[in-house]
């Protein structure tokens, strides 16, 4: 199944970090890595003000595991860049997010399948659409219509920064 994975950090070495989060994603069986998008550094959206911006990224994978497997791969490897829990829509240094997964549709809250904030967010639809114009969200439709309808001006390339395929 194909699975699509946001990655955010706003503290700290933020491009280092989303590079060590690619690494460690796929640093075990189960998951394979086919695509990164381009980075983009982003407006923070919500919490405190006075946030850093955040560079945030999308990552597109073939997975088998089972969803709620490869969600705890995701927050191992957030608490593996040592995220702290605080508070809601706080700074973070590492924010690992599963966008879709395949076609699947969930609404239980430890896992809710898009996740339920996707559709209204630029800083994952710009990089996914960039990544995969073709691209759909499930129940949503495609990420490029979503967009127009979205401002995207706090979102800006840094083509300065280009993940790398995992090592
Ligand atoms: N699609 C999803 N991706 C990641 N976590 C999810 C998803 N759906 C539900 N969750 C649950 O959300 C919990 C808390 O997530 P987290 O603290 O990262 O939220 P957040 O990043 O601060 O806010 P947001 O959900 O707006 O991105 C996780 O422990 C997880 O069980
Ligand atoms: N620009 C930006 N803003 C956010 C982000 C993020 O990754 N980028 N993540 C959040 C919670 O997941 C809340 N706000």
């Amino acid at each position: 199944m194909k699975a699509v994975i946001a990655l955010g950090s706003n503290l700290g070495a933020r491009f280092q970090t989303l590079q060590g989060a690619v690494d460690t994603l796929f640093d075990a069986p189960g998951l394979r890595f086919v695509q990164a998008s381009p980075v983009y550094e982003t407006d923070p959206v919500g919490g405190p003000s006075g946030q850093r911006p955040y560079l945030n990224a999308i990552v597109i994978a073939e997975t088998t595991l089972e969803p709620f497997r490869l969600l705890e791969r995701a927050l191992n490897v957030e608490d593996a860049f040592g995220r702290v829990r605080g508070e809601r829509w706080g700074p973070r240094t590492l924010d690992v997010d599963l966008v879709a997964v395949g076609e699947l549709v969930s609404d239980d809250p430890e896992l809710t399948l898009p996740h339920p904030l996707a559709h209204e967010r630029a800083f994952v639809l710009v990089p996914w659409s960039k990544a995969d114009p073709e691209a759909v969200l499930p129940g949503r439709g495609r990420v490029a219509d979503l967009l127009e309808g979205l401002d995207r001006q706090g979102v800006r390339l840094r083509d300065d920064l280009k993940l790398q395929r995992p090592d």
